[in-house]
Formats: structure tokens, C-alpha cells, sequence
């Protein structure tokens, strides 16, 4: 059985910090649509694709946080993306910050199946940024302080007639993800990203934003034999410009479609499951050429932990 389909990266322009759910939702559904019109059976939306980058402000814990975070998936809010998607027969992608009902918070993903029906769930574990409130940036990063680090592990899903695993911006920078990944059978690696162009403790790395972006996602995928499909919210967003560059790329690590704007903005390829094999099979045939005896340093607890973590 052929094992081809056609994979849309949806990427999404700034978010107002009061702009509604049900502005951002309309927005998804508008690139829904368009995804399927070109063909795709699956669309990606980037993390916290419901609302703006929150972690860019310092918030008191309690209420005026939590509204931020969705308390159930679907909600009132998301309920038409899920309807559309039952209604059109496409499946999806979607980030956004969960409370959960015994108070956990966590930067979350769903991949949801065409029939409406949520597939499987991650929750980041590379959490970047910083706890306290550090005025001298120009905008914060607070995902340390917000989000308690994913207890889900790398799970991959049967979706699609393959095998799909998620993984959130910051891990994508980190081989460890990829080969988790890689290592539960990943065929295609859905991700979203919101990646400031500035980053206030190493601004020289600024201009290379872009590239470490694509360095990262390209490397995953070939390392790792896996499609992957990388998205972003773009543009300038209360202030602070998020860089484009959505991208679909191939298990040999090309890059096969890239967003050209900083705006919404759907992407298409197609992809072929089968090709995973081409590099699985060969360079990096797991069975064949690993030799995790001398990978253990990877696996040694870390010594340094916060107190509150
Ligand atoms: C800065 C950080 N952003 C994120 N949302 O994880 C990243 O791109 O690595």
C-alpha cells in the first residue's frame, strides 16, 4: 500500500496579546481549508498556536496566568477547528499551553486524527528561558517559570499509515530528541516553534537564527530517517519579531517546501513514508551500526536541579 500523502506546514502571523481564541481559531480554520483544497491530509500548526507568546511577560502565578493555559481539549474556543476537521476529513497539529485539572502546566501538543478524534499528546521537555523576572531584557522568556517539564516521554502515534511523533521548538536543537524519536520508529516529526530573532544573552547569534533553525530540523531528520515538518508563528508580535522559515523536510535532510513570508502562510509537499527507509536502511541502519555501550555519558541523571523543578 502506498504510503504517500500530502503534508501542509501551516504557519501563522503575530497573535495581539487581546486578540480572542476565536480570532486565532478562525485564522487555523481559513489554512485548514486551504490545506485541504491543495490535497493535504494532514496540517501542522505551530506551538501555542491559540494565543500570543505569553512567556514574553512577567505574570504572578494564579488567575491572570491560567487564562493563558486551555483547561480542555477540545474547548468552546477550539471546538470548530475540530468540527472542520471532521467535516473535511484532514487531520492535525496543534500547540497550546495545558492546565491540567490537578494544576499541572505544560507547553502541549496534539496531533489530531481526521475523524476529529485526539490521536496522541506531548508535552515539551526542553523548556528554554529563565524563572526570574530579568529586567534588563528587552522581553522576557519565562517558560522555565510557566511550564513544568513534559512527563510524556517522545511517544510516537500510529496516524496516516505511518508512525508520528511531536516535539516542541527548543527540542528541536537537541539530538537527543531526534534519536528518541528516531528510536521509537518516528516516520514523520511534527513541530512548532516561536523563535524570538533576539536573544538577549548572546545577541551576536542573533543574524543566525534562521540558520539554526533549519541546521537543526535538517540534521534531525536525516539522522534520524524522518520527514519532518517544522512551523513557526512568525512576525512581529507585541514587539518582538519571531522568525518564519516553516519548513518540510525530506529523511535525507532536504529542505523540500519553505515558507517565503512572516504571515499565514500554508506550505504543502508531498511526502513518501516509504523514503524513511533510504536512510534507515543504510547510514544510519539503528540495528546495524549503533553502539549505545558508548553512548551512556548521555544518559547520566543531571546533577543540577532546581529546587522547584
Ligand atoms: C527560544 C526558543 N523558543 C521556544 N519557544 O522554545 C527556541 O527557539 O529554542
Amino acid at each position: 500500500m502506498s504510503r504517500k500523502f500530502t503534508v501542509a506546514a501551516a504557519q501563522l502571523g503575530p497573535i495581539a496579546r487581546d486578540e480572542p481564541r476565536s480570532s486565532a481559531v478562525a485564522r487555523l480554520c481559513a489554512m485548514m481549508k486551504d490545506a485541504k483544497a491543495r490535497g493535504a491530509s494532514l496540517v501542522v500548526f505551530p506551538e501555542l498556536a491559540l494565543t500570543t507568546f505569553f512567556p514574553r511577560w512577567f505574570i504572578e502565578a494564579g488567575p491572570e496566568l491560567d487564562r493563558w493555559f486551555e483547561t480542555e481539549m477540545p474547548n468552546d474556543a477550539t471546538a470548530p477547528l475540530f468540527d472542520l476537521a471532521r467535516e473535511l476529513q484532514i487531520g492535525f497539529h496543534l500547540g497550546y499551553a495545558e492546565l491540567t485539572p490537578d494544576g499541572h502546566h505544560y507547553n502541549t501538543a496534539i496531533l489530531v486524527g481526521p475523524d476529529g478524534e485526539i490521536v496522541g499528546k506531548y508535552r515539551k521537555i526542553h523548556l528554554p528561558g529563565h524563572w526570574e523576572n530579568e529586567e534588563w531584557r528587552p522581553f522576557q522568556h519565562l517558560e522555565k517559570r510557566y511550564f513544568e517539564k513534559g512527563d510524556l516521554g517522545w511517544p510516537v502515534f500510529d496516524m496516516l499509515g505511518g508512525k508520528l511523533g511531536m516535539c516542541i521548538c527548543n527540542d528541536r536543537r537537541w539530538p537527543e530528541t531526534w534519536r528518541v524519536l528516531g528510536l521509537g520508529g518516528a516516520e514523520l516529526v511534527c513541530l512548532g516553534y516561536n523563535t524570538p530573532i533576539h536573544f538577549a544573552p548572546a545577541p551576536e547569534h542573533d543574524h543566525l537564527q534562521y540558520f539554526h533553525n533549519e541546521l537543526s530540523v535538517m540534521a534531525g531528520c536525516y539522522q534520524n530517517g524522518t520527514w519532518g515538518v517544522a512551523v513557526a508563528k512568525a512576525g512581529l508580535e507585541e514587539g518582538s519579531v519571531l522568525i518564519g522559515g516553516s519548513l518540510i523536510v525530506a529523511p535525507t535532510g532536504e529542505i523540500v517546501a519553505r515558507a517565503s513570508t512572516s504571515g499565514d502562510e500554508v506550505i504543502c509537499a508531498e511526502v513518501d513514508l516509504d523514503r524513511c527507509a533510504e536512510i534507515r536502511a543504510n547510514v544510519f541502519n539503528f540495528e546495524e551500526h549503533r553502539e549505545p555501550q558508548d553512548y551512556l555519558p548521555i544518559t547520566a541523571p543531571k546533577t543540577k536541579r532546581r529546587a522547584a523543578e
